[in-house]
């Protein structure tokens, strides 16, 4: 009971009432609810936003009394015929009992249907009125109510609809409620069109209104992160140049760009995955213990982080292409766009100068995977010739299955004295049987519900994120960096596997896991 109370105080508690800085006023936590999902016919809105804002419906996050859900989009349909299109993605035909599908329908009876185009003051008139006409059958104080854009669109449409919104969607006056944006990436293609963008925006809004989202982010082993590191005390001493002697922050999917040819080839992996999913994970294994676990604290270190990142070296990066890639017709016959890269960041600081950040992430590669890999220096004075078999490492890995572990030497058990490497491990699919891990959207929404803003990029860090990657960008975009190509299926070109090598990554020999039994 204890641990539960700590925990939850850890979690929530302390990062509400302990942070004035985080939030515009935090506001109300009832009342009107106004969810609008702009962009409501598209894949993400269908394939997460709505089924996020389900699950948080079923556990009682969202109260039927309160909440109505608009969906806004330029496609002329009926309320009736988005709630049809929506229902395959919230319960699949398998699980389909008459409990699930009446909650599925209950749910649908929250969502309204509002067309427009994105650029209309008279269409973003006519949702300011249907959001009104919600607010009048709640019991909530004129002003009060709270109000929510997802903006579930493609960035162009950012400028039109953030003005819209502020033209003629505001909650209306100042009794407490609320008006935030939410806004997804790709924020920007380079450092320029970031801060022409964020200014557009912060004209309009103000920083505690808008929540930069990064879905990785809400997933459970990145939340967990700071948690790990600063509550440990096995963590703390060893957190560094001293004992580290690299990290690496992996994404691997083992299928290509899937129809999204068109749409990838204009950004490429490192703006896809690496600027920000990867480079968010940096900032929290990489950064300063914050004063406290308030957002503008937390956010304070990874920005010092982020600046102190060295420029990235030609010798540092390994790109790739998929072969099969530009079979897509949406992506032209001479992309040089890589859908495989490795980069190698390395911080001037007292804590890392000196430690590899291997940032690897590729598209059609030999599995699906997101990891954390930190590897230990070799044992000096080693008696056991135990180096010989392999490193200590820490690993988290966030998807799939949920696990972290420490790879370790052990004496292997029996009369003679050798070693083996072994691992202490905490797969969570194993140690924590009735709980539900929730997915990263619905978490993130809940935040943005309640004004944490801990999980979201400020601005001053997205600025930063820029700057690393912009200089490299552009020599790919100019062509002067050059995509390796390499089979689908495979581990990506060799040479990212050389420069893993030559970054000082010593691969683990004969290490045989044996999943545990229950
Ligand atoms: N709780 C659990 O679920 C646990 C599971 N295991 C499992 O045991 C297995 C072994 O674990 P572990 O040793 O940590 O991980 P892996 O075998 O997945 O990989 C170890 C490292 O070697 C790299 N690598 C693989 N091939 C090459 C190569 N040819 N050249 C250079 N580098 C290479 C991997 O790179 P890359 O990232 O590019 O693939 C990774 O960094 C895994 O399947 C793991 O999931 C182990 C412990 C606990
Ligand atoms: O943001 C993106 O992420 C997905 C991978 O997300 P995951 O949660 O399934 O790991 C990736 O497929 C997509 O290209 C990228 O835009």
């Amino acid at each position: 009971m204890a641990t539960k109370d700590c925990w939850q105080c850890v979690q929530r508690s302390s990062i509400e009432n302990d942070s004035p800085l985080s939030v515009d006023n935090n506001g109300p936590e009832n009342g009107s609810l106004s969810i609008v999902v702009l962009g409501a016919s598209g894949d993400l809105a269908k394939k997460k936003t709505f089924p996020a804002l389900f699950n948080l419906y079923k556990q009682g996050f969202l109260l039927a009394n309160e909440v109505c859900i608009f969906g806004y989009a330029r496609t002329k349909i009926s309320d009736e015929e988005l709630r049809n299109r929506l229902r395959g993605y919230l319960v699949k035909e398998k699980d389909a009992s008459p409990e699930k599908l009446e909650t599925v329908s209950k749910f649908l009876h929250l969502i309204k249907y509002v067309s427009g185009s994105y650029d209309s003051e008279n269409d973003f008139r006519l949702l300011d009125k249907e959001i009104s006409k919600h607010e009048s059958t709640t019991n909530t104080a004129e002003g009060s109510s709270r109000r929510l854009f997802y903006l579930a669109l493609p960035p162009s449409v950012y400028p039109s609809v953030s003005k819209m919104i502020k033209t003629a969607c505001m909650n209306k006056s100042d009794h407490g409620g609320w008006t935030r944006i939410v806004v997804e990436k790709p924020f920007g293609k380079d450092l320029e069109s970031a801060e022409q963008l964020s200014t557009q925006i912060g004209g309009l809004f103000e920083e505690p209104q808008i929540y930069r989202i990064d879905h990785y982010l809400g997933k459970e082993l990145v939340q967990n992160m700071l948690v790990l590191r600063f509550a440990n005390r096995f963590f703390l001493p060893l957190w560094n140049r001293d004992n580290i002697a690299n990290v690496q922050i992996v994404f691997k999917e083992d299928f290509g760009t899937d129809g999204r040819g068109g749409y990838f080839d204009q950004y490429g992996i490192i703006r896809d995955i690496i600027q920000n999913h990867l480079l968010q994970i940096f900032c929290l294994v990489a950064m300063e213990k914050p004063v406290s676990m308030r957002p503008e604290h937390i956010r304070d270190e990874k920005v010092k982080v982020l600046e102190s990142v060295l420029p990235i070296k030609d010798e540092d990066v390994v790109l790739g292409q998929y072969e099969g890639y530009r079979d897509d017709p949406t992506v032209p016959d001479n992309s040089n766009t890589p859908t495989f890269a490795s980069v190698i960041l390395r911080v001037h600081n007292e804590r890392w100068e000196g430690v590899p950040f291997i940032l690897k992430a590729g598209k059609a590669l030999d599995s699906r995977k997101a990891d954390i890999r930190i590897q230990f220096k070799d044992v000096p004075g080693d008696i056991f010739k135990c180096q010989k078999q392999g490193r200590n490492e820490f690993v988290m890995r966030l998807q799939p299955s949920e696990a972290m572990y420490m790879k370790l030497t052990v004496k292997q058990p029996g009369l003679e004295m050798s070693t083996v490497q072994s691992e202490l491990d905490l797969s969570y699919r194993q140690r924590y049987h009735d709980v539900t891990i929730p997915e990263a959207y619905e978490r993130l929404i809940l935040d943005t519900i309640r004004g944490d803003q801990q999980h979201f990029v400020r601005r001053d860090e997205l600025k930063a994120s820029w700057e690393i990657f912009t200089p490299l960008l552009h020599r790919i975009d100019k062509g002067e960096f050059k995509s390796i190509p390499y089979k689908s299926g495979s581990r990506g070109p060799k040479q990212a596997d050389e420069l893993l090598e030559k970054a000082g990554y010593v691969q683990t020999h004969g290490y045989i896991w044996i999943p545990p039994t229950l």
